[in-house]
């Protein structure tokens, strides 16, 4: 983790030049800047990012993961592998604590997507005009998220009001994802979180989404619609959910309308 977050920080750290040369193209997913801009007068998010796809291996872009700091690649990728486990034993506890069946989730997602954004917020002088990273929800299964200590930048909204989630050295802060409400017909909630900005603090989040393949359908499981429970979402191709996600500006969970019945 401390790796990651160093080589991370090193490449933010680099001139704008040189990180432009990775750059994440109008409308695309992946490389360096700013995602979810749809328009030149959209307020934009006090954070830039740098967004790679790492697994399957067709989804990755080589020509954009970074060659400065010259371990960047290896320290991505010997984390990615070590998150990835998580991922998988976070789905099996789970399905455990949801009374499923064991390993109910797997094969589930079929080659599943790993994807990690690095997200980078400078110093902001004026914090309560913009935020670092505007409401959403996330559209994978879980999330995990590793932020730096000095400034609780990150909050989940709960019962309408926003609560800072305290950083802790050394702990990875896990989300339900919008895929994981989908399957459990709701019992599992996506949640709903934003970053803000400080005044004087820089912040840096390393942030893995484990999400299903985009040939994945999916819907509620047959196990939470038994006994006359309304089915509240449709079954859904995950890859037109992951496009109507990224064309979609983050506004809190609106984009979980798509599936909603
Ligand atoms: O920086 C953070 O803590 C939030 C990042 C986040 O929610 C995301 O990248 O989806
Ligand atoms: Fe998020």
């Amino acid at each position: 983790m401390e790796e990651m977050e160093k080589v991370a920080r090193e490449f933010f750290m680099l001139p704008l030049e040189e990180k432009e040369k990775y750059p994440m193209e109008p409308g695309g997913i992946q490389g360096y800047g700013h995602a979810f801009v749809f328009s030149d007068d959209q307020k934009l998010d006090w954070c830039n990012m740098l967004a790679l796809g790492v697994e399957p291996a067709f989804i990755r872009r080589p020509n954009l993961w970074p060659t400065t700091p010259a371990n960047f690649s290896e320290t991505l990728e010997k984390y990615s592998v070590r998150i990835r486990e998580l991922c998988l034993r976070l789905l099996e506890h789970i399905a455990a604590a949801l009374r499923l069946a064991p390993g109910r989730f797997n094969g589930m997602f079929g080659e599943a997507v790993q994807a990690v954004r690095m997200n980078f917020y400078p110093p902001c002088p004026r914090p309560e005009l913009v935020l670092g990273l505007s409401p959403h929800s996330d559209g994978s299964a879980v999330t995990v998220l590793q932020q730096d200590t000095a400034f609780a930048g990150l909050q989940v909204l709960r019962d309408g009001a926003w609560v800072a989630v305290q950083p802790i050295r050394h702990a990875l802060v896990v989300n339900v994802g919008d895929t994981l409400e989908v399957l459990t017909n709701g019992r599992y909630k996506s949640v709903e979180h934003r970053a803000v900005a400080s005044g004087e603090h820089d912040r840096l989040s390393v942030v893995t989404f484990y999400a299903p393949a985009y040939d994945v359908e999916l819907g509620p499981l047959p196990e939470f619609v038994a006994d006359g429970e309304p089915c509240r979402y449709r079954r859904y191709n995950h890859g037109e959910y992951s496009r109507h996600y990224v064309t979609s500006r983050l506004q809190g969970k609106k984009t979980l309308e798509f599936a909603k019945i």
